[in-house]
């Protein structure tokens, strides 16, 4: 369980000569993220999510408020993944896929076997890629990569930040899908900016507008009968075939 208690971030954006003004990039956020459940986090461009996720795996430590991991302020080391937004950053280009996942496996004394067994959960078959190179992997391939090294260690918490966004959809309803049977051993907080696919995912849904959770409820009530206005602005303007105009 992560508890937050009161999580601001505040930048300072410059706002001409000697002048500045605050930003609350995150204003006092208290809430829950619970064990064995998908929570999802949504909201518009610029709502905080990347700045929460980078507060709750311990990515920024400059922040103001409390962050409670199981009751505890102190982090285990290597209890929460964090599974960036962008896989060209955090996958080694020149690096193989079997180089990626037997270092993961060896600095986290994983059998290599139960390691690729991840890989392959993941969705990427290992006979197939383990001699391509990070560079010569698609955007998509390198997002499955990036989410099979965040489990390999079988972490308490994973931190998926639009982690699936280079994803066609049929791979992109499978790995979701693949989320649903990792939360039984895994908990996992899923950040999408569009509400229908953390809809879709998500056990638990979390609406965050202007760095403040307007909304949390379990999704089928965020959906069915979504209690602020921009909630239901946010369903109303997801891209849907049926509603097109
Ligand atoms: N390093 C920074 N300096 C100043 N302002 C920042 C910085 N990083 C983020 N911000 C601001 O903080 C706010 C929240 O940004 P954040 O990246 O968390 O939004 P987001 O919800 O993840 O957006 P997106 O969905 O577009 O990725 C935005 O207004 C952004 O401009």
């Amino acid at each position: 369980m992560i508890q937050l208690d009161g999580i601001s971030k505040v930048y300072k954006i410059r706002s001409g000569y000697m002048k500045y003004h605050d930003l609350y990039a995150l204003d006092s956020i208290s809430t829950t993220f619970r064990n064995n459940v998908i929570s999802g986090i949504t909201g518009s461009s610029g709502s905080g999510k990347t700045t929460l996720a980078n507060i709750i795996t311990g990515y920024d430590t400059d922040y103001a408020g409390q962050i409670l991991y199981n009751n505890s302020p102190v982090r285990t080391a290597g209890s929460v993944r964090y599974v960036f937004q962008d896989p060209y950053i955090s996958m080694n280009p020149v690096k193989t896929v079997e180089w990626h996942v037997s270092t993961a496996a060896s600095i986290n004394n994983v059998e290599i076997s139960d390691a690729i067994e991840k890989l392959e959960m993941a969705g990427m078959d290992y006979s197939i890629y383990k001699d391509r190179y990070g560079h010569s992997l698609s955007g998509g391939e390198l997002q499955k990569l990036a989410l099979a090294i965040s489990i390999i260690p079988e972490p308490e918490f994973i931190v998926l930040d639009e982690a699936f966004s280079m994803m066609d959809s049929i791979t992109l309803f499978k790995t979701l899908n693949f989320l649903k049977q990792l939360k039984k051993n895994i908990s996992i907080i899923y950040i999408d900016h569009d509400i229908n696919r953390v809809a879709f995912a998500s056990d638990y849904v979390y609406i965050l507008n202007h760095g403040k959770i307007i909304e949390e409820n379990y999704t089928d009530n965020i959906m069915n009968t979504p209690l602020n206005d921009f909630t239901k602005e946010l369903i109303k303007y997801s891209p849907d075939y049926h509603r097109r105009i």
